[in-house]
């Protein structure tokens, strides 16, 4: 802060209040000298999240503001706290060297940060895309966008707003964007879960969104990536470039094309049965979703590739043929998949290593870090290419070692770089004639500096003679005060400290002037020969993208093999029927979370649309019915993303769509009735049905009264059945034991029950799907195992009993007669007549006046009246 005295009114101010006001509602981190400072509301709030002092200037004055700052080198730390607090930051540089200007330095925006465009590594999750989305709703349809900076994959879409978001959900965009015009209504939807951004309505705009991608792309139109058609997703990628530049991201070589998300071409999830199925996200807190199990890549490329295969799982059946074939190679042939894996795990995250290089970030040790990468590649190529499978081959002919590159950063780049580039060491010898030349101007300096500190000490006689070096004097010798008198006429004093004072000598100088002269050079050929590497490095970003993403799959596809041998998957056997048979099903996640000792039972399933349409399933409560409804969805899902399945034999005919919607209760949402959410998300089932659909309805009813709730579920069943055009499979677990009537008129109904055994009072969960329905809920004994007073748990007995004999009595009326009053509970001594006595007893003696010996007597007396039956 040497330039300013009073911060509103200097010419340093005046520069700072000119750039915030370009950038409203950001956080602005204003670099002076080696500080980023902060100003006013900006700082109140640095200070809170960043924890750092918050002080004012011109204290008292009419220009006092307040003001936090951190030195410049600490930008990593604090940055992504301040993004995670949900700040958009802008960064303001010196755009010139303090030192070459007079006056005030000018300074720029050279980023800003926003939670869904970022580079730092604090700030990004290595298994993580950071997606920023772009949401557009037009007349006809809903338009979505998501790109990732950090590794340049740009996505568009469009459909209906479900579809959206549902993509949205699985996506998990750190930030959402969209047009002023529609803030209201897209804040209401994602400002809760999502931060969000509201551009100027002009960007929402299909010719300036066409421009912006087309310019970007280096095309002439946009029908090689096929989204010629998507004028909806078209306009919110468009926003997204456009908020690319409103945010300083100009150099941006690496998003290089955009892919369609064809809704049709992935099974259809809505976005209840995303979270439903916990797919890639637990519903309760330190629970487990199915991707942790399945994920046992080595890349971070890898890792979220599979995130994005989770929420698309695919429909057609080559491509999933493809993808079973080559997890099947890798699962039979250790010897390949340990060929492939050893230089797999050696890889890093290639993938944003070349984006760093696409924005000129990339530091010294990265650009090593690059080279071990690439070094990988040619092992994992060779490996897949001796192989004899065609899939293999295929994917070992997109691998690209980019030798050029590597070797050049071989010669180059030395292997002890620091992680900046402008501090010397980083070319080797041999690459640059002046460079060496002046290395060993540098070099030899200082080993004539270290000649002159042996000789000085010689000749002075004083032992602990140093030279050392500062920014203000260059080098000196520096004595301590106890042998100042030791010092020669000839060297020149410059400074005294409290112990010691500090000389140079002209010989001193000499050299100084020699070392310091080359060193300047030399930074400036070796940054010059880097940034060369750079450009080089540049040139491979289309290879080395394809490398990344060909890379990923082999990846995700080795993980799915390592999981199916470490839990006994079968490979699936996946086709174009209508028929879905699961010989010993289990759930994976849950089968991996089970108490020690316990053994997950596996369970049948038959499905198809000619006889067993619709599995009506009862049983208790606790019993397993939804483990066993979810288990078929995830067995699927699993099935058609490639990977083999929990089960001992698994025939899945393809599904488009899967539905789960799960008893209101299950899952409170905030405002709404919870019956009116559970109606609301089985209507949106019933109206997208489709041939090849698989429905999860778990309790559906339970929200309402008894009767509503059984009228409501038998009407959903018959409507399933008798759907004109469709034949959706169906899993229906239910309490309301009227639903097994069904079977008897239902042709495509079928009955089954988890079974239980009973013990006397207390019933075994035996977790065996049985043909036939079931008769008994077994709720009160439930609620006794949790732990409900034993007068509720009584009570509940007594009134069941007197319901089921009603409902007997009054087989086909509405009205239940009157459940008889509960017996008013007893007092002690009408419980047992044997403590009155007692208490009587007790009322006769007198304790001050009776001995020991009377007191035991009296003891025995009540012992043996207790005693009496
Ligand atoms: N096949 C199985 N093998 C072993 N344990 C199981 C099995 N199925 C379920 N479980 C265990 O039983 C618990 C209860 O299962 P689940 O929630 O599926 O019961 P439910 O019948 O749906 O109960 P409710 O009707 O009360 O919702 C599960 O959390 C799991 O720990």
């Amino acid at each position: 802060m040497a330039e300013t005295k009073s911060p509103v009114e200097t010419p340093l101010m005046k520069q700072y209040n000119v750039i915030k006001a370009k950038y409203p509602g950001a956080l602005l981190l204003f670099r002076v000298g080696d500080f980023y400072e902060t100003f006013g509301e900006d700082a109140v709030k640095a200070s809170k999240v960043l924890d750092i002092v918050l002080t004012k200037r011109g204290a008292g004055s009419s220009s006092e503001i307040e003001l936090a700052g951190f030195p410049h080198h600490s930008l990593d730390t604090y940055l992504p706290k301040l993004v995670r607090a949900g700040h958009r930051v802008a960064i303001c540089d010196q755009l010139e060297d303090p030192k070459m200007v007079k006056g005030i330095v000018k300074r720029g925006v050279t980023e800003l940060v926003t939670p869904g465009l970022s580079f730092n590594d604090n700030v990004l999750e290595r298994k993580q895309n950071n997606f920023l989305a772009s949401v557009f709703g037009g007349k006809n349809a809903f338009g979505v966008s998501f790109l990732d900076l950090s590794t340049g994959e740009f996505f568009a879409a469009q459909g209906n707003e479900n579809y959206v978001m549902k993509l949205i959900q699985g996506f998990a965009p750190s930030e959402i964007i969209f047009s002023k015009q529609s803030r209201e209504k897209f804040e209401l939807l994602f400002s809760e879960e999502y931060s969000t951004y509201a551009l100027e309505d002009w960007v929402y705009g299909y010719d300036y969104a066409y421009e912006k991608l087309i310019t970007q792309f280096k095309t002439a139109s946009l029908k090689g990536f096929g989204v010629e058609d998507f004028g909806e997703s078209i306009i919110a990628a468009g926003a997204i470039l456009h908020y690319l530049e409103d945010t300083e991201h100009k150099d941006t070589s690496h998003i290089s094309s955009i892919s369609r998300l064809d809704e049709d071409r992935y099974v259809w999830l809505d976005k209840f049965t995303i979270r439903n199925l916990e797919i890639v996200h637990s519903q309760q807190d330190g629970g487990v979703p199915l991707i942790e199990i399945l994920d046992r890549t080595v890349t971070p490329m890898g890792s979220r590739q599979l995130r994005k295969w989770m929420i698309l799982p695919l429909k057609d059946k080559v491509a999933i043929d493809e993808r079973l074939s080559i997890v099947d190679t890798f699962y039979t042939d250790h010897f390949l998949s340990d060929k492939v894996c050893d230089p797999l795990k050696q890889i890093g995250d290639l993938e944003r290593l070349i984006s760093k290089v696409a924005v000129n970030r990339i530091n010294p040790r990265e650009m090593l870090q690059l080279k071990r990468s690439l070094k990988c590649i040619e092992p994992v190529k060779q490996a897949l290419a001796s192989h004899n499978s065609d899939a293999l081959k295929k994917l070992a002919d997109q691998l690209h070692p980019c030798e050029f590159l590597l070797e050049k950063i071989e010669k180059e780049l030395r292997e002890d770089v620091s992680i900046n580039s402008n501090q010397g060491g980083l070319i080797k010898e041999g690459i640059d004639a002046e460079l060496d030349e002046l290395s060993k101007i540098a070099f030899s300096g200082k080993d004539y500096l270290m000649q002159i500190q042996k000789r000085e000490v010689e000749r002075t006689g004083i032992g602990s003679l140093k030279i050392s070096y500062n920014k203000v004097f260059g080098y000196y010798l520096e004595v301590s005060n106890a042998n100042k008198d030791k010092v020669p006429q000839d060297w020149i004093r410059k400074q005294t400290l409290v112990n010691a004072e500090r000389y140079i000598t002209e010989e001193l100088k000499v050299y100084e002037e020699k070392i310091l002269h080359a060193e300047e050079k030399l930074f400036v050929i070796e940054q010059r020969i880097f940034n060369a590497l750079v450009t080089t490095a540049a040139d491979f970003i289309p290879q080395i993208q394809q490398n990344a993403r060909v890379l990923a799959t082999i990846d995700c596809l080795l993980s799915f093999a390592v999981v199916a041998k470490a839990n006994k998957y079968a490979k699936p056997v996946v086709d174009d029927s209508l028929i879905t048979d699961i010989k010993a099903g289990r759930h994976p996640v849950i089968e991996k979370k089970l108490p020690i000792g316990e053994s997950y039972v596996p369970n049948d399933i038959f499905l198809d649309s000619d006889k067993q349409q619709i599995m009506i399933i009862t049983g208790p409560n606790m019993a397993g019915k939804s483990a066993l409804l979810r288990q078929v969805a995830l067995i699927t899902l699993m099935a058609q993303i490639g990977s083999f399945v929990p089960a001992t034999s698994a025939s899945v005919g393809i599904v488009d769509k899967v539905f789960t919607r799960v008893g209101a209760s299950d899952n409170l949402s905030k405002g709404e009735s919870t019956f009116m959410v559970e109606m609301t998300e089985t209507a949106s089932i019933l109206n997208n049905l489709s041939h090849r659909s698989l429905i999860l309805m778990d309790e559906i009813g339970r929200g309402t009264s008894t009767y509503d709730g059984v009228s409501i579920a038998w009407s959903i069943v018959e409507y399933l059945h008798n759907h004109k055009d469709f034949k959706p499979k169906t899993l229906f677990a239910t309490h309301y034991h009227e639903l097994n009537q069904l079977e008897e008129d239902l042709p495509r109904v079928k009955n089954f029950n988890v079974s239980v055994k009973e013990v006397g009072d207390k019933i075994i969960f035996m977790r065996k799907l049985k043909e036939g329905g079931s008769e008994h809920s077994f709720g009160i004994h439930v609620a006794q195992i949790a732990g409900m007073p034993n007068r509720v748990v009584l009570r509940s007995n007594e009134i069941l009993h007197f319901l089921e004999k009603d409902k007997h009595k009054n087989e086909g009326k509405r009205k239940i007669a009157e459940i008889p009053k509960p017996t008013p509970q007893m007092n002690l001594f009408e419980m047992d007549p044997r403590l009155k006595e007692v208490q009587e007893m007790i009322d006769k003696l007198d304790i001050n006046t009776i001995s020991p010996v009377e007191a035991l007597l009296k003891l025995n007396e009540v012992i043996t009246l207790m005693k009496r039956k």
